[in-house]
């Protein structure tokens, strides 16, 4: 925890939000006191909305939020955003630019009655937890876009929030100046109660101890992020942590989808006829030789589309969806064209069966 803050606050929220073109958010989430939840979906799946209901800023039409138990949310009369005891910050930092650094990151203590200067030792302290000490007196134009985020984080810790609202704090950033970002961030919130928006499965492992994905304004999965990740309940989850997902029905403790059997491991059992989907990375999926493979395990799919990957090419096929991922060494002699049909195979045990 960081040293002169108090854990956050527990949170629960059960929010409904109507949208223009009939869009309607209806989730529920929680986080203990101290906990970081990461919240991923699609675009246009509702997690700003979702947010922005938390902070205040966008009307509920239902459902309620609710900080260490108490309601924000009453009906007619919503504590406005400003005494919420929570910070927004997005992929923007959003500066005051006619204020300096510090005088920004002060700006959250001042506001709350702390004389000018201990507000001025506050932000020259979290300036300097950021990795900006002796930045203070710079302008916001005057620092890179990863300096402006990092002075965006400090006013908003140095604010003492009770709740920390990310909406996408990194996406904006190159990869270095985002892993830095990612390394201040995870210092800064541990022990602080926090709702991370991403679209980045690392962030989510590195920032959060629970994922939310919602999916057409609905929560999808929820978990552990790590379980869920390696336990997708949809496509879109399976992509997220960038494993195939192929739905089929149970027979003989396999999936069979499309035809093709994907050998289960031993220690799934799904009753016969159940929809089950079969869970696998694509690079273990291999080239074979055409015809038959001996254990029955092979198949003919046909290319839809390659794509370049840093490591060689991933190549996506129909009838069942699959995407392999071959290394440029296995590329030589493999006739990879959209249309092409190719023989693929998956040696055992690497295909997990879960009820779909
Ligand atoms: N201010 C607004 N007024 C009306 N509709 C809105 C507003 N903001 C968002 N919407 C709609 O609400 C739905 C959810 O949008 P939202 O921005 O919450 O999704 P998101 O999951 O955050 O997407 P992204 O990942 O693209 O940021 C979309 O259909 C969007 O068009």
């Amino acid at each position: 925890m960081s040293r002169d803050d108090g854990a956050g606050a527990a949170l629960e929220a059960d929010v409904t939000v109507s949208r223009g073109g009939g869009f309607r958010l209806q989730a529920r989430i929680t986080a203990a006191a101290g906990q970081t939840v990461a919240v991923m979906g699609p675009s246009g799946a509702g997690k700003s909305t979702l947010l922005g209901a938390i902070a205040g800023l966008v009307e509920l039409d239902g459902g309620r939020v609710r900080l260490d138990g108490r309601d924000l949310s009453g009906f007619g009369k919503p504590v406005p955003a400003s005494r919420r005891g929570t910070v927004l910050l997005g992929q923007d930092p959003r500066l005051f630019p006619h204020l300096t650094a510090r005088e920004n990151v002060a700006f959250g203590p001042r506001a709350a009655g702390t004389p000018a200067a201990a507000a001025r030792r506050i932000a020259d302290d979290w300036l300097d937890r950021v990795g900006l000490a002796g930045a203070g007196k710079q302008r916001p134009a005057d620092l890179s876009g990863g300096q402006q985020q990092r002075v965006a984080i400090a006013r908003a810790l140095a604010a003492s929030p009770r709740l920390v609202l990310l909406d996408e704090p990194l996406t904006s950033l190159d990869p270095v100046t985002a892993d830095g970002i990612r390394t201040v961030l995870r210092e800064h919130l541990n022990g602080r109660t926090c709702v991370v928006v991403t679209h980045d499965a690392v962030d989510a492992v590195a920032l959060a101890d629970r994922l939310i994905v919602v999916e057409g304004g609905r929560v999808a999965q929820t978990g552990p992020v790590r379980e869920v990740l390696r336990s997708p309940a949809t496509g879109f989850v399976a992509s997220l942590a960038g494993l195939n997902r192929v739905v089929g029905m149970s027979r003989s403790g396999d999936c069979v989808a499309d035809g093709v059997r994907f050998a289960g491991d031993s220690g799934a059992h799904v009753p016969d006829g159940q929809a089950v989907a079969a869970v696998f990375r694509p690079a273990d999926v291999r080239v074979a030789e055409p015809g038959p493979a001996p254990d029955g395990t092979s198949w003919t799919a046909r290319i839809t589309r390659l794509e370049q990957t840093v490591a060689g090419v991933r190549v996506h096929t129909e009838a069942p969806g699959v995407a392999v991922d071959l290394a440029t060494d296995a590329l030589t002699e493999a006739d990879l064209r959209p249309q092409v049909s190719i023989s693929l195979h998956i040696p055992a045990g690497r295909v997990r069966l879960l009820p779909a």
